[in-house]
């Protein structure tokens, strides 16, 4: 087995399949979930707009795919709705059934040099998730821009209650990199709590994602790489992932 199929492998395994469209449909979820193959392998989570939770947690569980989480976004992509919309956002997705929510930080209060509203942001959500309800909380590391404000978002949303720190929408011009993976992995070091890292946003192949391994593995060990610490976020990995894990079949 060549290196880049066990990537694929642990890829496949981490992988929040992505749909994050303004045009999706249930037609378009639905083929989303028509394009895993359960004989190739299942990834951890889809991620989807919050109107797709409920018809998520119905077809995985039709298919017998229930170990397959349902996340949903809030606050997205801009990170500027009211805090009380997204708190009505968030309580209508963990009705629905979300298993998990990626809430966009308001990185531009903090850009602003305001810390505090971010701060209410995440404390809330996180009481309506509770332990049952994985918080992921997007840092938009491409719009922070420096080391210090991308360090300064993530030991925010660490000490506010963020089960995950993710890098990015995939909205913005700059999404994940390998420079703001590592900022915020430190983070999380250093804060010694234990919140996983999403890399979300460009990572489209298995040659892209393999650097993300090595550096998780570096900074916090091969055992940290399970799912319920490290994701890619992505909505055009799988393809690339499977073409690996097919020549070995
Ligand atoms: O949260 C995940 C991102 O929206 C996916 O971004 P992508 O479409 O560049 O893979």
């Amino acid at each position: 087995m060549s290196d880049l199929t066990a990537v694929a492998r642990q890829a496949l395994s981490l992988m929040d399949l992505t749909s994050l469209n303004s045009d999706d449909t249930e037609h378009s979820i639905k083929a989303m979930l028509d394009s895993i193959q359960p004989e190739l392998g299942l990834p951890a989570a889809v991620c989807v707009y919050p109107r797709f939770v409920a018809l998520c947690k119905q077809e995985l569980r039709a298919r017998d795919w229930t170990t397959i989480k349902v996340a949903t976004v809030t606050n997205f992509p801009h990170g500027n709705l009211a805090l009380q919309k997204v708190l009505e956002e968030t309580r209508a997705a963990i009705a629905d059934g979300a298993d998990e929510i990626d809430l966009v930080m308001p990185y531009q209060q903090l850009l602003a040099d305001d810390a505090d509203t971010p701060w209410q942001y995440i404390k809330s959500s996180k009481q309506l998730c509770g332990d049952a309800v994985k918080l992921k909380v997007i840092i938009e590391s491409g719009e922070l821009q420096t080391p210090a404000l991308i360090a300064q978002a993530s030991e925010i949303a660490i000490l506010a209650g963020a089960d995950f720190i993710k890098t990015s929408t995939g909205k913005v011009p700059v999404n994940a990199t390998l420079a703001a993976a590592e900022v915020m992995l430190n983070s999380i070091i250093k804060c010694q709590k234990a919140v996983g890292f999403k890399a979300a946003g460009g990572v489209k192949t298995v040659a892209e994602a393999a650097p993300y391994l090595a550096l998780a593995t570096r900074l916090m060990g091969a055992d940290w790489l399970h799912a319920t610490h490290f994701r890619f976020g992505a909505s055009s990995l799988l393809r690339d992932v499977y073409q690996h894990l097919s020549t070995i079949r």
